[in-house]
């Protein structure tokens, strides 16, 4: 199998992470590394502590692999539950948040620029459509990135390969992996997506859409950072940005076409004012809010308000 292995030469400087649950995937993924020369390798696994003796199990696995690869390990575990019930969110939600922390705790002690991570083909698909059903925009239809530009960079180098090419390399070089039994129980959206929803679109279509998913995904990605970068360009060159976070409303700004102006206010309020929870519906609504004679106020997730007075926009905290 062909893989893209950024940063692979054995010089490279400093290391890199893999998040490996012990399931198929990371365990190929764990082998195509090693094989393509990346020595500086840390294995991570964290520990849900969802079910049972079989997550101790999976954490035990890792460390055996790390041990046959020659490679240190750091595994880490957490109570899911308390912390989900605490803050009311799902375990899924808590489970990632508490995973993704852990990954960039361990980059940092281990000075490594990037995590690697084992999404395949099926897994954007399935987080497409995820979005799609959610309420997504087209940021939203792009799904998961190879590779981030953030530090430390996430990169997903089997993104391209599909469920069935893995399992035939995982096959192909005899290596055991850990199946986790949660990934058919029906309590999961995602999993219904996978076993049910996808085999019901390929019988429908009688053809496998997942690579037709996968490439809207390519397409939407592509189109997003055009009018992203025109959206970010007009920001610059007009200083739409004040320095107390608040928008100008400039007649440039309003003879935008629909898709940039809602790029220029997610660009201000989701990355510059980092507010949650924003779907594509408020940001349509947002917009609205620059039309000459249109509503001046509007709510935000979260009890804030988005407000227009003298030329500005800017957002009220909850009282
Ligand atoms: N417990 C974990 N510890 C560390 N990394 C994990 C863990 N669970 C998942 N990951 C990382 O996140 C990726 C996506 O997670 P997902 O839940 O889709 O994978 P999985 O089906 O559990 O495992 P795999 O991808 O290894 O078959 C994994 O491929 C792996 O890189």
């Amino acid at each position: 199998m062909n893989l893209h292995v950024p940063n692979a030469s054995a010089s490279a400087p400093g290391s890199a992470l893999l998040a490996i649950s012990g399931g198929r995937d990371s365990v190929a993924l764990l082998h195509m590394l090693v094989s393509a020369g990346l020595k500086r390798l840390v294995l991570c696994h964290f520990n849900h502590g969802l079910r049972g003796r079989e997550s101790g199990q999976d954490a035990a696995f890792v460390r055996r692999l790390a041990v046959h690869y020659g490679l240190p390990c750091e595994v880490e575990k957490a109570d899911v539950i308390t912390w989900a019930a605490k803050r009311k969110v799902s375990l899924e939600t808590a489970a990632r948040t508490l995973r993704y922390d852990f990954l960039h705790r361990m980059a940092a002690k281990h000075a490594a620029a990037r995590i690697y991570l084992a999404h395949h083909a099926d897994d954007q698909a399935e987080t497409i459509l995820a979005n799609l059903c959610r309420g997504t925009g087209i940021g939203g239809l792009k799904g998961m990135v190879m590779e981030t530009n953030s530090t430390p960079a996430l990169c997903r180098p089997l993104l391209n390969k599909t469920r069935a090419e893995i399992a035939d390399y995982v096959q192909k070089h005899g290596l055991s992996f850990r199946e986790d039994s949660s990934n058919t129980s029906p309590q999961h959206r995602r999993n219904r997506l996978r076993h049910e929803v996808l085999p019901l679109l390929n019988a429908v279509y009688a053809r496998e859409v997942s690579p037709l998913i996968v490439r809207l995904g390519k397409q939407a990605e592509r189109d997003d950072d055009c009018l992203q970068q025109q959206a970010l360009a007009l920001i610059q060159e007009e200083g739409l940005i004040t320095q107390e976070g608040r928008l100008r409303v400039t007649a440039k700004l309003r003879s935008q076409h629909p898709a940039v102006l809602s790029r220029v206010l997610y660009f201000w309020l989701g990355e510059v004012l980092g507010l949650p929870g924003l779907d594509s519906e408020s940001l349509e609504a947002a917009s609205s809010l620059l039309l000459p004679g249109g509503v001046a106020k509007m709510n935000l997730p979260e009890g804030r308000h988005l407000r227009r007075k003298a030329g500005y926009l800017w957002v009220t905290e909850p009282t």
